[in-house]
């Protein structure tokens, strides 16, 4: 069984699924990780994130383990874990650019699909390109301000600046966020994270 929940930056994707996969049962998998762990290698290498040619080069000769735990997915690159440097604002600015290319979307699809059912996996093409044929699929929203406001709890900047870079964000990612056909989407804005936790369960476990 594979859950999708995809959704716009910050609206709670990764809250929601570890808390799904806990009570599941099962691990779950934060794609998002690996294109930010793809974007964190590139700024360290002083590498031109633009070019897609020169990201995949060092990719290869510095390959990237993402570990879905239940608790928390963690990524590493060898030895050297790379989860608590992945949701800074410098790679939060460079992280669109790197997920556009279509080469390094392969990267991360293929480390995807290559991980053994049951899992919930979330990010913003989950249930459309990646796993298309998911028993359950769900999509997040809630306005750039709630947004905003969650995520200051968690940065040190101001809401206004914030909210500026999830609608910056939100509008760079446009060509991947939307929501599957088959997809419930769910204003979150209104909800506790229980809710939105119990309101997913509910719908698998029917
Ligand atoms: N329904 C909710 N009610 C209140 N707070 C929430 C809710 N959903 C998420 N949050 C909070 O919002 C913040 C952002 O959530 P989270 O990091 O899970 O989002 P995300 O979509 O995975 O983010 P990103 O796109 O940056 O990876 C967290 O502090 C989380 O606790
Ligand atoms: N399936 C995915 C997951 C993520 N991205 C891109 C777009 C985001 O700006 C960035 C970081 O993701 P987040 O941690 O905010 O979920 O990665 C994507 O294009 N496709």
């Amino acid at each position: 069984m594979i859950v999708t929940i995809d959704g716009v930056a910050a609206s709670g994707k990764s809250s929601v699924s570890g808390g799904v996969a806990r009570a599941l049962g099962i691990p779950y998998v934060s794609s998002g990780l690996l294109y930010r762990a793809a974007t964190l290698l590139g700024l360290d290498a002083g590498l031109d994130l633009g070019d897609p040619g020169a990201l995949l080069a060092h990719l290869s000769t510095h390959p990237v383990r993402l570990e879905p735990l239940a608790e928390g997915n963690r990524v590493w690159q060898a030895d050297r874990e790379l989860t608590d440097d992945l949701h800074s604002t410098r790679v939060d600015k460079g992280v669109s650019v790197v997920a556009a290319h279509p080469q390094v979307r392969a990267w991360v699809d293929d480390q995807l699909r290559a991980l053994p059912e049951p899992f919930v996996a979330e990010g913003r093409d989950m249930g459309t390109a990646v796993f298309p044929h998911a028993q359950h699929k769900f999509y997040l929203t809630a306005s750039a301000r709630i947004r905003a406001q969650r995520r200051a709890k968690e940065r040190p900047d101001d809401i206004p600046d914030i909210e500026a870079a999830l609608i910056r964000r939100d509008e760079l990612d446009a060509n991947q966020i939307a929501p599957a056909a088959d997809a419930q989407v769910l204003d979150t804005g209104p909800m506790t994270l229980d809710e939105v936790i119990t309101t997913i369960l509910r719908a698998v476990r029917a």
